[in-house]
């Protein structure tokens, strides 16, 4: 069972019950998704190629509502997503905000431009400059529903998930992950998305009760992942590489799978809520992250949210069925997981290869999705 109570916030015992987590056949079980949708408008060369929807929320969702295991009857994943945007909002009737549609501010909807670089992105350097043009409201503990769920993702693009909101998540939720883009960025003067020390800000008391956090090689540096990896699994991706879980006592390095980039925004966003589906399955951290590997792949080869062919989901879903087995895990943080590799995770990855070339088959076939929206490339 991956996720356990944490020790410090036990339930009882009839409720404990109604929380485990569903593997194979078990109970659906909700999720708390919290971070803001946005708009993102990409420029390339001083030219506006692409306004999009934005923000994590969106990108996880996507994911989420596509991967993660649940019972036939029902329509949508059970995820609660807390959201803020204004009245200036252009994606209501888009897929993600209308199912689980944002709560409404004064403020105006938070909006991103990304200025991507003409020159060709190496895999780890920065391929775009992002600036924060406006910011809605912050999400505040006050806005989380007032109940238990048994996975929490703290998403937010633009400093919407204040301190005290992931404190909150951590007290509601059994486990949490994080994207460390939702702690570490800054906004100067002219909005420009930079960095701060995990360690200099509120958020890194809270590290021991965190699960899992996730950070880009560009942001690593900023968590102090040495430091980190003592209180909670840290995920760095690496772009085209894939990426590396580093923990206290281990390390593993998984695999990427094939994509032909056109956009890399959302890349992190859909690797985490890839993750985290492979967690509900029941994967190993190691295992889950080629999940993760997968989705990011997706997310490069389309502009914006993308947008999966169901025959490409059913074959994930069948590998899954297939793959997951339920088995006992250490302990990490009062809370469950099994860290380390499965002696399947290369018949995983090969078998999600499979997927993937589906996935490709899917663009060619549909040049919408395609090499025609390209962004990355002149
Ligand atoms: N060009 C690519 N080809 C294949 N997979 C990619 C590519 N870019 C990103 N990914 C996948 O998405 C994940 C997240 O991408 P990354 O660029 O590291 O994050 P971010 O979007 O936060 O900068 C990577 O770990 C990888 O699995
Ligand atoms: O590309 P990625 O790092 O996964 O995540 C992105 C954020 O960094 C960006 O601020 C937001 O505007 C995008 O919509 C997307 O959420």
């Amino acid at each position: 069972m991956p996720f356990a109570a944490e020790p410090d916030d036990a339930l009882e015992e009839g409720e404990n019950q109604q929380l485990l987590l569903a593997t194979k056949g078990g109970p659906a079980l909700e999720g708390l998704v919290v971070g803001s949708y946005c708009h993102d408008v990409l420029i390339r060369g001083g030219r506006v190629v692409g306004e999009t929807l934005g923000g994590a929320a969106a990108f996880v969702s996507n994911v989420l509502d596509a991967a993660s295991p649940r019972e036939e009857e029902q329509e949508v994943a059970p995820f609660v997503v807390v959201s803020k945007v204004g009245h200036d909002f252009a994606y209501a009737s888009a897929p993600a905000p209308a199912r689980r549609p944002p709560l409404r501010c004064a403020s105006p909807t938070t909006s991103f431009h990304a200025q991507f670089s003409e020159a060709a992105a190496s895999a780890h350097a920065p391929d775009r400059e992002l600036r924060r043009v406006r910011p809605c409201d912050p999400i505040y503990p006050a806005d989380l529903p007032d109940r238990r769920f048994a996975y929490g993702l703290a998403v937010g693009v633009a400093g919407e998930v204040l301190p005290e909101t992931l404190e909150r998540m951590i007290r509601l939720c059994r486990a949490v992950l994080v994207d460390a883009q939702a702690l570490i960025r800054a906004f100067d003067g002219d909005g420009a998305v930079c960095h701060v020390s995990l360690e200099d800000t509120p958020y890194a008391r809270l590290l021991p009760r965190v699960a899992f956090l996730k950070a880009s090689s560009e942001e690593a540096p900023y968590v102090g992942v040495e430091t980190a990896r003592r209180r909670c699994c840290v995920i760095v991706t690496e772009g085209r590489d894939g990426c590396r879980l580093c923990w206290d006592g281990g390390e593993a390095r998984v695999a990427p799978f094939p994509a032909v980039q056109v956009d890399p925004t959302g890349a992190g966003d859909s690797f985490l809520a890839g993750f985290a589906a492979g967690l509900l399955w029941g994967l190993s951290a190691t295992d889950a992250a080629l999940l993760g590997n997968f989705f990011g792949a997706a997310a490069v080869s389309q502009v914006g949210v993308p947008t999966f062919h169901p025959k490409m989901l059913q074959a994930v879903k069948e590998i899954l069925e297939d793959k997951t087995t339920k088995r006992t895990s250490p302990c990490i943080n009062g809370t469950t997981f099994t860290l380390e590799r499965s002696n399947m995770h290369d018949e995983l990855h090969t078998a999600l290869q499979e997927a993937s070339r589906l996935m490709s088959e899917q663009q060619q076939a549909d040049p919408a999705n395609g090499n025609d929206g390209d962004i990355c490339s002149t």
